[in-house]
């Protein structure tokens, strides 16, 4: 019998885009609500507890409930896009590139937070650096982002469209989270295994899709044998064997005269270089991905199909 899998949230921005990326699957049953009922909370009750996976891409309160719908339906699985349960350790983390064990822990999961955006970059770039031991408990560590609008679901894709929204953005590039408590530092921080928050400086340019995570980094404060060839021997190691996320080589990376924000842009892959002298002081680790690709509904159609694999 073919799986049910209902998005909750389907007509928003990443809803839409795992819609897209399900249309010709023969192997899944897609349950949908007309556009003009998607806040019926009685008919997304039903739904949410008619499917095997239930996919929500729902603002974070909105997601909160409709966990609590099928709370006691044991038979429905859920991936959650929002950063509800994120942090939550009854949750699998949806980020199955982040280490060995993590495709089975989602495979067999229940419940799936899927990734942030960001924090998808920032934790490909910064895990495997812990768990080599090259970056100190003491490293004050930065995190700087562009990100496509796209990322800020309808809202902000209207008021950077839109000219005559009252709340319409004229700018071409602006930085947010100027209280630097951007709701994406918690995972960042667990799942990157810091021993302290980093600081984390998001912005967003006008084009729809596509993201640079950026983790600069002073080899003067990392541990001893730190360096721009074992760094990137770290990352190497760390995701050999699989084919979503790619270590570019550093010869490759020493080549480049720029790194375009938007090269991946309809791409459910991810990217991460580094950059710097042989012998010289500094690194730059960087994170290319779309937003919408690995950076959401990409990594959850992924997250859905190793369920399903279940
Ligand atoms: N955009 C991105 O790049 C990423 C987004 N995410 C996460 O995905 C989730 C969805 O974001 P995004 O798609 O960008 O947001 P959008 O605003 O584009 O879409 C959200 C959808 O949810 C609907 N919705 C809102 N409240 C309710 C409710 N109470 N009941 C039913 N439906 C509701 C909205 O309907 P209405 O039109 O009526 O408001 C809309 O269709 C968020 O938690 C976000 O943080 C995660 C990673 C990246
Ligand atoms: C550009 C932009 O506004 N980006 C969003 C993050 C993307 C998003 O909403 O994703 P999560 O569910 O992973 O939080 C923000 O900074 O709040």
């Amino acid at each position: 019998m073919k799986a049910k899998i209902f998005i909750d949230g389907e007509h928003g921005t990443t809803g839409l885009q795992i819609r897209t990326r399900m249309a010709d699957r023969r192997d899944v049953e897609l349950l949908s609500i007309p556009e003009a009922e998607r806040r019926n909370a009685a008919l997304r009750e039903d739904l949410l507890n008619t499917a095997d996976v239930a996919i929500l891409c729902l603002p974070d309160e909105a997601s909160r409930e409709a966990v609590k719908m099928v709370s006691g339906n044991n038979k429905v699985r859920v991936i959650d896009t929002s950063t509800a349960y994120r942090v939550d350790p009854e949750w699998a983390y949806g980020f199955a590139e982040m280490d060995k064990a993590q495709t089975d822990k989602i495979r067999s999961a229940r419940f799936v937070a899927n990734p942030g955006c960001y924090p998808t970059g920032a934790i490909a770039l910064i895990r495997p650096l812990r768990e080599a031991g090259l970056l100190p408990d003491a490293y004050p560590v930065s995190v700087n982002a562009v990100s496509g609008y796209t990322g800020g679901g309808k809202q902000l894709i209207a008021q950077m469209e839109d000219p005559n929204h009252p709340e319409a953005l004229s700018v071409n590039h602006f930085l947010y989270g100027l209280t630097l408590k951007h709701k994406h530092i918690p995972e960042m921080t667990t799942y990157g295994k810091l021993a302290g928050a980093p600081l984390f400086a998001p912005s967003v340019g006008r084009f729809p899709q596509g993201m640079i995570v950026q983790v600069p980094l002073h080899l003067a404060g990392l541990a001893e044998g730190a360096s721009l060839e074992t760094i990137h021997a770290a990352l190497v190691a760390h995701y050999a064997g699989q084919s979503i996320v790619e270590v570019v080589s550093l010869e490759d990376s020493a080549a480049l005269p720029r790194v375009d924000a938007e090269e991946l842009a309809g791409k459910d892959t991810m990217k991460l270089f580094v950059f710097g002298q042989k012998g010289g002081a500094h690194v730059n680790l960087v994170a290319l991905l779309d937003n919408l690709g690995k950076g959401a509904s990409g990594a959850a159609v992924q997250n859905l199909d190793l369920m399903l694999s279940a």
